[in-house]
C-alpha cells in the first residue's frame, strides 16, 4: 500500500494531539476528518484505521522504535504492519531489520500485546489462564455489527437492502437481530440508517435487552440508560408497547436518547434524569424489568476502544467497582415482586461481575432476589465483545 504525506501527517498530528494533550481517540479522528473534506473514502478509512491501530499498538511501537519521533513511531507501526517503507526524509534513521531484532528479543507478555504491567497482572489474576487468549483476542480488530430495528424491517429484508447499495452483511448464529457488515466501512451515511433501520450495537451487547425477556405492556426501568442503545432495543422487542423510563445521571445522554427514539419509531420511552437518591425511591416496587447497564472499566469492548487501557488506572477501577455495588443496592428496589433484575456490563472482570452480584446477593437488600442466570461472554468465546449479564428475579 501506497503512503501520500498529507494523510501520514493527518495521523502524526492526531497521534500528538491523543498522547500530549491526553485527548479521546475517536473525538481526535473524528475531528482530523471533519477538518480535511477532501479526502476520499479511502484516505478517510486510513486515517482511522492508523490512528486506532496506533494507539492499540502504542507500548509495543515505543517499545521497538528508534527514538519518540512520530513520524518514527508511525514508520515503526508501519512495518509492524508487515508494509515497506518509502524513502522519505522523515523515516531517516529507522531500519527495518533494527526494528525486527528488538522485536524478536521481547518476551514480556505486556509488551507484546501493548498493554500497561498493573493490566497484564490484574487480567491475569482474575481470569487465570483464560487471560493470555483474552487479551489477544482484545487486541484484534472489531467487526462492525448492526442492530436491526424489528419495528421498521425484518433482518432478511434489510439485509437485501444494504446489498442493493453494496454494503455485503451476514446474520451471525445465535443473535436473532443482528447484522454483520462483511467488510468495514462508514454506515452512517447510508440512507437506511437515517431511516431508522439499524442501529450499531455489537452482537454480545444485543444479549442485554434479550435477558430481560420484556413483553408488549410491561413497565421496564433501563437505569443506566445513557444515549439508550439497550432502551431502544427493549422497545422493538417490546413491539413499541408499555413504558419504558429510560434514566441516567449525565442530561445530554438523555437528550440522545429521545433522538435516536424518533429515528427509531420508538413513542414509549421517557427519559428522567436522575437527581439523586429521591428519584429512585419514588419508582420503589413500580417495574416489572429493570436494567442497570452499569458503569465499568470497559475491558471486554477494548477492540472498539484501544485508548481504554492507557486512561484506566487500579484507581480508577476500584473506584468504578464501589459505584457498581452502589447502584445495585439502591436501584434494585425500583423491581416489583415476581419482576426481574438484569445487572450486566461491557467488563469481562469477575470483580465487576459475578463478585458484585455475589456481594449484593449476600447482602441485606439481596436477600429479596434469586440469581436465574448468568452469562460471562469472554471476547475469545463469543468473536465479540466481552459481557456479563445476570439475570435476578425479585421474590
Ligand atoms: C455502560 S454506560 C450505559 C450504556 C447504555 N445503557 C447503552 O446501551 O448505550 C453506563 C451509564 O451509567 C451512567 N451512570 C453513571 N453513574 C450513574 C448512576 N449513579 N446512576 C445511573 N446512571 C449512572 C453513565 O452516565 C453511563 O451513561
Amino acid at each position: 500500500m501506497k503512503l501520500f504525506p498529507n494523510t501520514v501527517r493527518g495521523v502524526v498530528s492526531a497521534i500528538d494531539e491523543i498522547f500530549n494533550n491526553n485527548r479521546y481517540a475517536d473525538k481526535v479522528i473524528e475531528k482530523t476528518l471533519r477538518s480535511n473534506p477532501k479526502w476520499g473514502a479511502r484516505d478517510r478509512g486510513f486515517v482511522a484505521e492508523s490512528v486506532y491501530e496506533m494507539v492499540r499498538w502504542w507500548r509495543l511501537i515505543e517499545a521497538v522504535s528508534p527514538s519518540k519521533d512520530h513520524y518514527h513511531r508511525f514508520g515503526t507501526y508501519w512495518l509492524l504492519q508487515g508494509n515497506k517503507l518509502p524513502d522519505w526524509r522523515e523515516f531517516k534513521g529507522l531500519d527495518p531489520s533494527e526494528v525486527k531484532s528488538k522485536l524478536n528479543k521481547i518476551q514480556q507478555r505486556s509488551v507484546l500485546q501493548s498493554i500497561p504491567d498493573w493490566l497484564d497482572e490484574m487480567g491475569a489474576s482474575q481470569l487465570g489462564e483464560k487471560w493470555d487468549r483474552e487479551i489477544d483476542t482484545l487486541n484484534q480488530t472489531a467487526s462492525v455489527v448492526l442492530r436491526v430495528n424489528t419495528l421498521k424491517t425484518s433482518r432478511e429484508d434489510l439485509m437485501n437492502r444494504l446489498a442493493a447499495d453494496g454494503v455485503d452483511t451476514y446474520a451471525p448464529k445465535g443473535y436473532k437481530d443482528a447484522l454483520v457488515l462483511a467488510e468495514r466501512q462508514n454506515i452512517f451515511k447510508n440512507p437506511a440508517f437515517k431511516e431508522g433501520m439499524y442501529e450499531i450495537q455489537d452482537a454480545s451487547s444485543q444479549l442485554v435487552a434479550a435477558a430481560l425477556e420484556v413483553e408488549p405492556g410491561m413497565r421496564v426501568i433501563d437505569a443506566c440508560a445513557g444515549a439508550g442503545g439497550k432502551s431502544l432495543h427493549l422497545a422493538a422487542l417490546m413491539e413499541n408497547k408499555g413504558r419504558i423510563l429510560s434514566m441516567d445521571v449525565e442530561a445530554w445522554k438523555l437528550t440522545n436518547t429521545k433522538l435516536r427514539a424518533r429515528r427509531n419509531g420508538v413513542s414509549i420511552i421517557e427519559t428522567r434524569l436522575i437527581e439523586g437518591n429521591k428519584t429512585i425511591k419514588r419508582l420503589k416496587d413500580s417495574a416489572d424489568r429493570v436494567l442497570l447497564d452499569v458503569p465499568c472499566s470497559g475491558l471486554g469492548v477494548l477492540k472498539r476502544n484501544p485508548d481504554t487501557k492507557w486512561k484506566l488506572s487500579p484507581e480508577s477501577i476500584e473506584k468504578v467497582q464501589v459505584m457498581q455495588q452502589e447502584i445495585i443496592q439502591d436501584y434494585a428496589s425500583m423491581v416489583k415482586p415476581g419482576g426481574l433484575l438484569v445487572y450486566a456490563t461491557c467488563s469481562i472482570l469477575p470483580k465487576e461481575n459475578q463478585d458484585q452480584v455475589s456481594k449484593f446477593l449476600a447482602s441485606e437488600k439481596g436477600q429479596e432476589f434469586e440469581l436465574l442466570e448468568d452469562q460471562k461472554v469472554l471476547a475469545q468465546e463469543s468473536g465479540f465483545d466481552g459481557f456479563y449479564i445476570a439475570k435476578m428475579k425479585r421474590k
